[in-house]
């Protein structure tokens, strides 16, 4: 991607998530310290302003790759040329709104915001989706854009990942570059299933280390009732502790996500929610988080794992969930 600046555009640029993405990836922590960037920045009219003062903030801080920022309310012209786009901006759930109403609000943005990516992106275009519920809105952009290749099309679950190493990392008083090959499967809800049956912590297996440190019952019974369920809900305990939802971590997986993605992992697993070609059962055409590898400018399904009973129920309820909602939006006319 080095050479001429790579066009990225940004949508919901002039909200939290917004604030937090624009500078990290105007000093290089997305695409490395040789690669200059314009950014895009997509609002509706009542977030211009927030985001046009973004844009002067940018040109304060004087960064050498940053080449140009421009900000619009227009998706066609927000789109026009990206090499990247990070969907941000989504309708929030309001008060009395039913799962239904969000995900036709959603429809209503993501499904025009696909067409614009269609008829306007860069042959190479990569898309991750941020704005919830991501993996659906990301399968509806998908459908808006039948000119692009459906594996450009991404959601993030990268944050429940991180949360999990985090998790992981106090468990087991381990650093987190010490913990490999932790897994999240299914939709970024409550949902997803966090998996650690194939993680490892200083090269050894990590459920091993918990049988040893607690004991094998305790050990499964902090999986099921104090891991799974600390992950799966983080955000809603953010939400808790903080009075809003999560920013700097979201915007810190966005990036982790894009980098992993462009420049590969060299073979570590990460997780991201990409489009099933029918891997481990899940429906072909569902944006599911699977573990997953990069390489190429290209995610990888980890193949050839063996989830237990127990994994497979759990992949299969987040699974049923992911297909309730494209069934969801299918009804709605939104694919
Ligand atoms: N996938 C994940 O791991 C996470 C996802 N999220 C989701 O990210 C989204 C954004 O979160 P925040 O930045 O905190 O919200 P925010 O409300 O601060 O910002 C959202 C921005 O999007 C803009 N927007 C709304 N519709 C738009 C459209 N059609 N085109 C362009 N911009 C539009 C709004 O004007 C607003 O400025 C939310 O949907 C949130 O639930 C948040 C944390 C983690
Ligand atoms: O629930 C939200 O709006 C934020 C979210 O996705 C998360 O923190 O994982």
């Amino acid at each position: 991607m080095s050479g001429s600046p790579v066009t990225i555009t940004i949508t919901g640029a002039g909200g939290q998530i917004g604030y937090a993405l624009l500078f990290r990836i105007a000093s290089g922590a997305m695409l490395g310290p040789d690669t200059s960037v314009r950014l895009k920045l997509l609002e509706i009219p009542q977030g211009l302003g927030a985001a046009e003062g973004a844009a002067l903030e940018l040109q304060d801080a004087a960064f050498p790759l940053l080449d140009s920022v421009d900000v619009t309310d227009d998706a066609g012209r927000a789109f026009d040329g990206a090499n990247l786009g990070l969907l941000v901006g989504a309708r929030p759930r309001g008060p009395g709104m039913e799962r239904a109403d969000l995900l036709e609000a959603n429809g209503g943005i993501f499904g025009p915001q696909g067409a614009a990516i269609n008829a306007g992106a860069a042959d190479d275009v990569r898309i991750v989706v941020v704005g919830n519920p991501a993996n659906t809105n990301a399968l509806i952009a998908a459908a808006h854009a039948p000119d692009v290749p459906r594996d450009r099309f991404t959601a993030l679950t990268r944050l429940d990942h991180n949360r999990a190493l985090g998790q992981l990392s106090e468990a087991l008083d381990a650093p987190v570059g010490e913990i490999s090959r932790v897994a999240i499967w299914g939709n970024h809800s409550a949902t997803q299933f966090p998996d650690v049956s194939h993680a490892t912590v200083r090269g050894r297996p990590v459920p091993e280390v918990l049988d040893e440190e607690m004991g094998p019952d305790a050990a499964r019974t902090w999986l099921s009732d104090v891991f799974i369920p600390r992950v799966a809900q983080r955000g809603a305990e953010i939400i808790r502790v903080r009075g809003s939802s999560s920013v700097a971590s979201a915007a810190s997986a966005t990036i982790d996500h894009v980098r992993d993605w462009v420049h590969g992992t060299d073979g570590a697993w990460t997780s991201a929610a990409v489009v099933s070609t029918g891997e481990y059962g899940v429906p072909e055409g569902l944006i599911c988080s699977y573990p997953v590898t990069g390489a190429d400018g290209t995610w990888h399904v980890v193949p050839g794992l063996e989830p237990d009973a127990f994994a497979a129920q759990r992949i299969a309820a987040s699974v049923e969930e992911l297909v309730a909602e494209r069934d969801a939006v299918r009804a709605l006319g939104l694919l």
